[in-house]
């Protein structure tokens, strides 16, 4: 399997081309940066600072269309946009862990999915989607008696929020109760807001320092409360899991897919 990374320069985009160098069965081939970056043509594993690769980064997927057959995309939603369009157009099949995508633009990713094959998860990491998996499990066990909030971490650099993470929590407490997160989520309260109602499923989001990413599910009613927390430490738990969809994805030829049918977690 050739790979493409599309943000070679970008934490994510580093941190994945090091995973590729280190697993079986996948090739780093192209690496892009903006059109208007220093690093362009400067050697993709020395940015990464894997040693030398021989793959010069590029601009433009354009260029080298033939050069590869997959496309790993962490990059920015109006990125990940052009890039589901040049991957269902030129029968490449493409990862996105790009978070903070609109409907309108989710709708694209899956109109894109009917032409090639398209893995969207908001975090790849392992640890996190066996929560989406428990999470299902005690939201439908506790029912509606204990009130729920989702509080989330994450480095200063980071522009969305919530994250994809904890709003794909969100969803999957929600449909496990029946409930439409559009319609109960209630996002950072300030001021006199009064007191939460039953059924509202509340999100905090703090930004600060180098936090890689945590994730905190509370369950609280009287006299006792849960909370599930995962915590990731490196990015490479995130790169891995693209990795391991990327050699999942090989015998797809279109559809949609999430890590949840990448670990058979469904
Ligand atoms: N699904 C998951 O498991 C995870 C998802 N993410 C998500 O991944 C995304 C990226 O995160 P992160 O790596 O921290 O962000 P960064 O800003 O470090 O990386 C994004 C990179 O993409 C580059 N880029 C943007 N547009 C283009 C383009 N058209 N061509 C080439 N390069 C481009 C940026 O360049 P420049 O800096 O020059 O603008 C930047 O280097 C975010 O949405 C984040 O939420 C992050 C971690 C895990
Ligand atoms: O921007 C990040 O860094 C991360 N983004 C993802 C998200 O928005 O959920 C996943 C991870 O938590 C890191």
């Amino acid at each position: 399997m050739r790979i493409a990374v599309m943000g070679a320069a970008g934490r994510m985009g580093k941190t994945l081309i090091e995973a590729i160098c280190q697993a079986e069965g996948v090739q780093l081939t192209v690496g892009t940066v903006l059109p208007d970056s220093s690093l362009i043509g400067a050697d993709a594993g020395e940015v990464a600072g894997v040693g030398r690769l021989g793959v010069p980064l590029v601009a433009t997927l354009g260029e080298v269309k033939d050069q590869f057959d997959l496309l790993i995309d962490f990059t920015s939603p109006e990125t990940t946009m052009e890039n589901l369009s040049f991957c269902a157009e030129h029968g490449k099949k493409i990862i996105v862990g790009t978070t903070g995508l609109d409907d309108e633009q989710k709708a694209h990713l899956a109109a894109c999915a009917e032409k090639t094959a398209v893995m969207f998860a908001p975090n790849m990491s392992v640890g996190v989607n066996v929560c989406f998996k428990i999470l299902d499990t005690i939201a439908r066990t506790l029912g509606d008696d204990y009130d729920i909030e989702i509080i989330e971490t994450h480095h200063r650099h980071k522009v969305d929020s919530p994250s994809g993470t904890a709003l794909r929590l969100g969803e999957v407490v929600a449909d496990a109760l029946g409930r439409d997160l559009k319609e109960c989520a209630v996002y950072g309260r300030e001021g006199q807001v009064g007191a939460r109602t039953r059924k509202e499923i509340g999100f905090e989001t703090i930004r600060a320092g180098d936090v890689v990413g945590d994730h905190t599910v509370l369950f609280a009613t009287e006299g006792e409360r849960i909370e599930i927390t995962h915590k990731a430490s490196s990015r490479m738990t995130f790169a891995k899991g693209a990795v391991r969809a990327a050699a999942w994805l090989a015998d797809k030829e279109a559809g949609q897919f999430d890590m949840q049918d990448v670990l058979s977690l469904r």
